[in-house]
């Protein structure tokens, strides 16, 4: 059984429809990531599978007692705010401290629970953020770019971490990325998403697509063209020193 099953979705904000027969499914374990121009109905897709946002038909199956963990595309944390890394995990009540420092190690970052919130460097912040989505042992993580600002190096290296999350808890991942050069190697598979679903299938097949390479070219410069480039040959180690 899936753990996610969306088929034939709809989703429209008054009259402007974003999303039409949209079919998804994610299953135990996989690395799913969906990739597509801004405004594409990337974020309305996760926003409908989590009932944030109700779609106008369609059906939305998640496995009975599905958890799931959300990282959202950006949060603004007011500098003035003095809060800490423990209490910012344990906000929403009922977090032990024990399973706040479970989720750190997990996401890579054991010594962080007294530091500032303000004072993390963007990359430490975004693995808080992924700590917390970790806190209740969720079957599914959906991040929503979650490396939105961090710099190639620091992609890679979060994205890594969320292969490694997934190796050890066993988790699967559904993921927006407009770093697909950068998320291939993790990825099981990639869905193109433009409205409908354009593509999908291996990293490969889709970066080879018709409809892929019509959506974002082959060598325009723009960061997903570099998908292609990238890997037509070995890249043994990190994907960052090249790029
Ligand atoms: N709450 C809303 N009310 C009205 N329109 C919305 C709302 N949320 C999104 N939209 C519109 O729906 C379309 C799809 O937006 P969505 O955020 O799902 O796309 P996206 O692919 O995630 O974009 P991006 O890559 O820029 O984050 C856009 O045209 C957007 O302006």
């Amino acid at each position: 059984m899936n753990l996610i099953d969306v088929k034939n979705l709809h989703v429209a904000y008054g009259a402007n429809t974003v999303l039409r027969h949209v079919d998804l499914h994610l299953e135990q374990g996989e690395i799913v990531t969906i990739v597509g121009p801004n405004g594409s109905g990337k974020t309305s897709l996760l926003r409908a599978i989590i009932g944030a946002t109700k779609p106008v038909s369609g059906d939305i199956h998640l496995k009975p007692g599905l958890k799931i963990g959300y990282v959202p595309q950006r949060l603004h944390i007011d500098p003035t705010l003095p809060i800490t890394v423990e209490r910012f995990m344990r906000l929403t009540g009922g977090v032990s401290k024990a399973a706040c420092r479970t989720a750190l190690e997990t996401a890579g970052v054991p010594d962080l629970l007294k530091r500032q919130m303000t004072k993390l460097s963007g990359g430490q912040f975004q693995r808080v953020m992924l700590a917390r989505a970790l806190i209740n042992q969720p079957d599914v993580l959906l991040l929503d770019e979650a490396t939105q600002g961090l710099d190639q190096p620091g992609s890679a290296a979060f994205y890594q971490q969320i292969a490694q999350v997934r190796q050890e808890t066993g988790c699967a991942v559904l993921m927006i990325s407009h770093e697909l050069h950068v998320v291939m190697s993790a990825s099981d598979r990639v869905v193109c998403l433009n409205g409908h679903v354009c593509c999908e299938g291996a990293p490969a097949i889709v970066a080879s697509a018709p409809e892929y390479r019509a959506l974002f070219g082959t060598g325009t410069g723009g960061a997903l063209a570099l998908y292609r480039h990238d890997h037509d040959h070995d890249h043994t180690h990190s994907h960052e020193a090249a790029e």
